[in-house]
């Protein structure tokens, strides 16, 4: 396997604080990563790091070979790094069809293909997205992103806020993305979920990795052991 996405030896600070030490993270083309961790583990302030959002203090990322470390998130977008940030962020007055077509950018797509994965959205195409559900509106968040068609999507804690029936109706539609040829880093606190939706697993404990393994084969007594450094 290629990997698409390099992280290496990563340092994320905010002014004195420092959120993440020495963090390397690779994803190959075509596997779904999940970074575990707690609260305030630096789940959040990796994927923005790899957008582009915030400036690492020390470290490199590397995108399809490239070093992308010093670009701006406007110019990692159209590389194909499309991010579904914590808390969804969509503009709440303007419809859900309009909130999509953002996610287009500059390209000419049309949201077809964002209504097959998510059919319950065609009903809701001309409804204000601030009028949705929290599910309705993260299924609207990812599927923002994904007008883009991007090789890498960047997803924040999916399942925050949301009933766990919801989130594994939104979890069901990922075998469709990767499938399309998107390769997915996904962060959570849902350590259940992650395990269910990816092929490997890192989790990060107070900024630092503290274990990496396939998802199939790791014990719940090492992620349990990494997740809360007991
Ligand atoms: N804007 C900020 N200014 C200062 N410190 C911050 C800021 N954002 C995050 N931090 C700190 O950086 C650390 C990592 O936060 P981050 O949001 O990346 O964690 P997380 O794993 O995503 O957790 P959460 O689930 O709460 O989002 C925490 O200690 C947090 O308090």
């Amino acid at each position: 396997m290629t990997a698409l996405l390099t992280v290496e030896d990563l340092d994320v600070r905010y002014g004195d604080a420092q959120a993440l030490f020495g963090v390397d993270v690779t994803v190959e083309a075509g596997e779904t990563l999940a970074v575990i961790g707690a609260n305030g583990a630096g789940k959040s302030t990796l994927l923005k790091t790899i957008a582009g959002l915030l400036r690492p203090g020390r470290g490199r990322i590397r995108f399809d070979g490239r070093d992308i470390t010093g670009l701006p998130a406007h110019r990692r977008a159209p590389l194909g790094i499309a991010l579904v940030p914590e808390g969804r962020r969509l503009f709440p007055s303007l419809t859900v069809e309009e909130n999509l077509l953002i996610g287009a950018g500059l390209a000419k797509a049309r949201p077809d293909r964002i209504y097959e994965l998510f059919p319950h959205l065609v009903a809701l195409r001309r409804r204000g997205a601030g009028l949705l559900s929290g599910g309705e509106q993260q299924a609207v968040a990812i599927g923002r992103a994904l007008m883009s068609d991007p090789r890498l999507l960047l997803l924040d804690e999916v399942s925050l806020g949301l009933a766990p029936i919801v989130v594994k109706q939104l979890y069901a539609v990922l075998p469709a993305i990767t499938a399309a040829g998107t390769t997915v880093l996904l962060v959570e606190q849902d350590v259940n979920q992650a395990l269910a939706a990816a092929d490997r697993v890192q989790c990060l404990l107070e900024g630092r990795v503290a274990l990496e393994a396939a998802a199939g084969d790791v014990s719940r007594a090492a992620v349990t052991r990494a997740y809360f450094g007991v």
